[in-house]
C-alpha cells in the first residue's frame, strides 16, 4: 500500500465529528478518489504515558472467539481485523446495502500531526483533554460520507442528514439477572444510565428519549421518540446540512453545543422544507420519523441487539470460562448465595460459552452504533434525477423521491387543497421503488438513504467493565427510586424539608442487603 496522504494533503480534510475512539474528517478537496468520503482516524488516550503504534491483532482469547469468521484471526493488525469484522459479521446482519466497511489507506505521521493541529480548535474541549490523534498509526479508514446522498456530492445540491444513536431497544428477559436487579426487566438501561450520567456530570439533564419508542414499530411512538431526541439530543441525535452540524452536540455527552436552536434551526430548514414559519421544524421531525418507520432498519437492528440473550449477568460467567480464570462473580457471591443456574452455566461446553460471549459482543456493537438518514430536495424543474421524483404542479415544487417524498405528504397536510394530488403521486413513486431482496422479503428503500456507522468490534477484555458498569447503573437508579419513594411517603413537612436529595445521589450505593437489593 502506497502512502496516500502526506502533510501537504492535511488542509483538504476538515473536522466532521468524533466519538470516544475515532476522529472523523470530511474531504474538502477535488481529488476524485476522496470526494464523497470521510477519513476515520484512531485516537489515543492522553492518560497513556506513551503513544503506541496501533495495537497488534486480536489477542489469544479473541482469536478463539472469532475463529469461525473469515480471515479475522489471521489479520496482521487489529485495525484490519476490525474492518473484516464489519465486512463479515455486521454487514450480513444489518444488510450490506446499509454498511460500508471502508478501505484502509496509509497516512504519514506528518499528515496526522498536521490534522491534529488543524482541527484542534473545533474539537469539544473535553474530547481534546481525553484523547488526541494517534500519530503512530500508519493507516486510517476511508469510508463513504453518509452525510451526503450516494453518488453525488454536487456543490449545488442541498443535503440534510440526521444521525441517530438509538441504543438498546429492548428489556432483558434473562434468567441470570439477579433478584436484586429485577428492575432491569421493566426499566430500560438507557433510562437508568441517565441517572448515573447526571450524577457523574456526563449529561446536564435527563433525556426524555425512550429507546423502546423508536424500536416499537408504532408510527406514533417513533414520532414521539424523534421529538424527544430533538428535545434532549445528547449524543443520540444530530442534524447536518451539507455536512455541517446544524443541530446537536459535536462530541456527544455533556457537550450540548446545539449549533442552532429554535428560530435559527427553523430558518435553516427553509432550504429543504417549504412550509410557513413555525411549521418547518415540526414537519422536519415528522419527515425523519416517517423515514425511520418506513425503513424497517430498526427491526433488523433489534434482532442484532437481541443476540444478547443471557444479559451481561449471564455472559460474564461464560467469559471467565473462555479466559480460563476463576469466576469473580461467583466468588463474590460466595458458596451460600451461589445459585445453581450460575454453576450450570460454568459446566456448558466451551463452544457454547464462546457463542454466548460472541453474540453478546455482536449485540454490544448493535447497541452502540448510529444510523444516518439522508434527505435531499430535488431542484425545481429537474426531471432527470436518477432517483425518480414527484412534481407538485400547484407549486412547481419537485422532490427527489428517494429522499424527500414524505415532505410532499406534509406539504399536503398544511395546504389542504393539494393533499389528494400529492398523496396519489407519492404512492405511484413509492411503489416503483419497492425492490425484492433475497428470501423473498420485500424491502423498501424509498424516500431517503440510510446507513449504519460505528460498527466497531468490542474488545473481549471489556466484559468485566460491562459487568461492573451494569451493576453501577442499576444500583444508582435503584437508589434514586428508593429515595423518590421515601420522599413520596414522607408524612411530615419536617421530614420533607430535611430531605436532601443531593446527598442521596452523591452517596451512590455499593452494597446489597441479604435479599440482594441495593442498599
Ligand atoms: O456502555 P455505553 O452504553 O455507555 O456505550 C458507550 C458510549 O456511551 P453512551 O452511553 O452511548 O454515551 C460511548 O459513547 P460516548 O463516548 O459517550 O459518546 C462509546 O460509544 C463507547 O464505545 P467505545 O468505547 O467507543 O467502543 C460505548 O461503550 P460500549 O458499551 O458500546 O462498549
Ligand atoms: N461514514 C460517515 N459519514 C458521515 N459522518 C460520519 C461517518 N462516520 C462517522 N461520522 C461522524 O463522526 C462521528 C464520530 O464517528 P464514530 O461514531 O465512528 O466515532 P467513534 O469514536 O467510533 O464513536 P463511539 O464513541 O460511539 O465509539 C459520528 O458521530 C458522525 O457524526
Ligand atoms: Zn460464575
Amino acid at each position: 500500500m502506497e502512502v496516500a496522504l502526506e502533510a501537504k494533503d492535511a488542509g483538504e480534510w476538515v473536522y466532521r465529528g468524533e466519538g470516544a475512539i475515532n476522529l472523523v474528517l470530511a474531504y474538502n478537496g477535488s481529488s476524485p478518489d476522496f470526494i464523497g468520503k470521510v477519513l476515520r482516524i484512531q485516537k489515543v488516550s492522553r492518560n497513556e504515558s506513551h503513544c503506541e503504534k496501533c495495537p497488534l491483532a486480536l489477542n489469544m482469547h479473541e482469536c478463539l472467539l472469532w475463529k469461525e469468521t473469515k480471515n479475522l484471526v489471521s489479520a496482521p493488525t487489529r485495525e484490519i481485523a476490525e474492518q473484516l469484522y464489519v465486512q463479515h459479521v455486521m454487514s450480513p446482519l444489518l444488510g450490506s446495502e446499509h454498511v460500508d466497511a471502508g478501505i484502509r489507506i496509509l497516512v504519514s505521521r506528518e499528515f496526522l500531526e498536521a490534522v491534529e493541529k488543524n482541527v484542534h480548535c473545533q474539537r469539544p474541549s473535553w474530547r481534546v483533554d481525553a484523547a488526541m490523534v494517534n500519530p503512530l498509526c500508519d493507516s486510517a479508514l476511508l469510508i463513504s460520507d453518509h452525510a451526503f446522498f450516494p453518488h453525488g456530492i454536487l456543490k449545488e445540491n442541498i443535503c440534510v442528514s440526521v444521525e441517530i444513536k438509538p441504543k438498546c431497544g429492548f428489556l432483558p428477559l434473562s434468567e441470570f439477572i439477579a433478584e436484586g436487579n429485577t428492575i432491569k426487566r421493566s426499566t430500560t438501561r438507557f433510562k437508568m444510565y441517565q441517572t448515573l450520567k447526571l450524577q457523574q456530570g456526563k449529561v446536564s439533564e435527563i433525556s426524555t428519549y425512550d429507546p423502546l419508542d423508536i424500536f416499537s414499530g408504532s408510527k406514533d411512538r417513533v414520532h414521539k421518540a424523534v421529538k424527544d431526541l430533538f428535545a434532549t439530543p445528547q449524543n443520540n441525535f444530530r442534524v447536518f446540512l451539507n455536512g455541517s452540524l446544524i443541530f446537536g452536540g459535536l462530541g456527544g455527552g455533556v457537550d450540548s453545543t446545539s449549533c442552532m436552536v429554535g428560530k435559527a434551526f427553523e430558518d435553516v430548514l427553509k432550504c429543504i422544507i417549504w412550509a410557513e414559519d413555525g411549521m418547518r421544524t415540526i414537519n422536519f421531525l415528522e419527515l425523519v420519523a416517517e423515514a425511520i418507520f418506513r425503513s424497517g432498519l430498526l427491526d433488523r437492528l433489534l434482532k442484532v441487539q437481541k443476540l444478547d440473550v443471557v444479559d451481561i449477568e449471564g455472559a460474564i460467567h461464560a467469559y471467565y470460562d473462555i479466559i480460563s480464570q476463576p469466576c469473580m462473580v461467583c466468588r463474590e457471591l460466595g458458596e451460600g448465595k451461589l445459585s445453581e443456574k450460575y454453576t450450570s452455566l460454568h459446566s456448558i461446553p466451551l463452544n457454547e460459552s464462546l457463542k454466548i460471549v460472541r453474540d453478546f459482543l455482536i449485540a454490544a456493537t448493535g447497541k452502540d452504533l448510529s444510523m444516518m438518514y439522508c434527505f435531499r430536495p430535488r431542484k425545481t424543474g429537474d426531471l432527470e434525477s436518477p432517483y425518480g421524483g414527484v412534481l407538485l404542479e400547484s407549486t412547481n415544487q419537485s422532490f427527489d423521491c428517494k429522499v424527500v417524498g414524505w415532505l410532499g405528504v406534509r406539504f399536503g397536510v398544511r395546504c389542504g387543497v393539494w393533499w389528494f394530488e400529492v398523496v396519489a403521486l407519492m404512492w405511484q413513486q413509492l411503489w416503483c421503488l419497492r425492490v425484492p431482496v433475497e428470501d423473498e422479503e420485500e424491502e423498501e428503500i424509498d424516500g431517503f438513504w440510510a446507513s449504519f456507522i460505528d460498527l466497531d468490534m468490542k474488545p473481549l477484555m471489556k466484559m468485566e467493565y460491562y459487568y461492573e458498569l451494569d451493576q453501577q447503573i442499576v444500583s444508582c437508579y435503584s437508589q434514586k427510586v428508593k429515595a423518590q419513594h421515601k420522599l413520596e411517603n414522607a408524612t411530615s413537612i419536617a421530614e420533607v424539608a430535611n430531605f436532601d436529595q443531593s446527598n442521596v445521589m452523591e452517596d451512590a450505593p455499593h452494597s446489597r442487603d441479604t435479599a440482594g437489593n441495593w442498599e
